[in-house]
């Protein structure tokens, strides 16, 4: 069978892709998701994965390389904070109010490119600037989207979610099977 190479830095992303029936290896993508100007979040993600599975596909022709992209969307594109007032704005806008999380997948195999992007809707409880500032001066924040993580400390925000828990975690797990079994049967 060909190679899967999961092209990802995310320790979430590789705990999330060992749950699938397939073995794979790890090669992060070095490619500058900056140079994606794209202000719409579907496009924006597609681009994204695509611009990491390419980077790392150039390196392997010969295996399945996927490439993945998670952001918020709440009015505008919200990625990963740099502050910790960064973080605390960011979640002051998620707050008492539903967001959509888009990850966006590509499986390069033989230069061919297979893509889909996955939208889920969280609703958060109303958040006291307590929390809000209490979670901002932890480390959780700062290497997700949105600065929160639903499987962390960010459970504790979530009202309600539509749509698959996985994605927004980082891989769209159940699709991503779907995908791979058909392009590799
Ligand atoms: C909303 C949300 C995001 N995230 C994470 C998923 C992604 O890892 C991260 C968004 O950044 P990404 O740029 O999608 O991914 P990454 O830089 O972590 O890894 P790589 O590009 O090498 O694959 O935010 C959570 O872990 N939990 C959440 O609830």
């Amino acid at each position: 069978m060909m190679d899967i190479i999961l092209a990802s830095q995310s320790p979430r992303r590789k705990e999330l892709m060992a749950m699938l029936p397939y073995p794979f290896l790890i090669h992060p993508s070095e490619f500058d998701e900056s140079t994606i100007k794209e202000k719409d979040p579907e496009k924006a993600v597609l681009k994204i994965a695509e611009g990491k599975a390419a980077d790392v596909a150039e390196k392997f022709p010969e295996s399945v390389v996927i490439g993945s992209d998670t952001i918020v969307f709440q009015q505008q594109i919200l990625g990963k904070p740099k502050t910790a007032e960064e973080a605390a704005e960011m979640l002051r806008s998620l707050s008492g109010q539903t967001h959509t999380v888009y990850t966006g997948v590509v499986l390069m195999k033989d230069g061919i490119a297979t893509s889909f992007a996955e939208k889920t809707s969280v609703t958060f409880w109303p958040l006291s600037e307590k929390e809000i500032s209490d979670y901002a001066a932890t480390e959780d924040p700062y290497d997700k989207a949105g600065a929160y993580g639903i499987q962390s400390g960010g459970a504790l925000f979530v009202k309600e979610i539509t749509g698959d828990y996985y994605a927004v975690v980082g891989l769209p797990l159940a699709r991503l099977k779907r995908e791979l079994d058909a392009l590799l049967s």
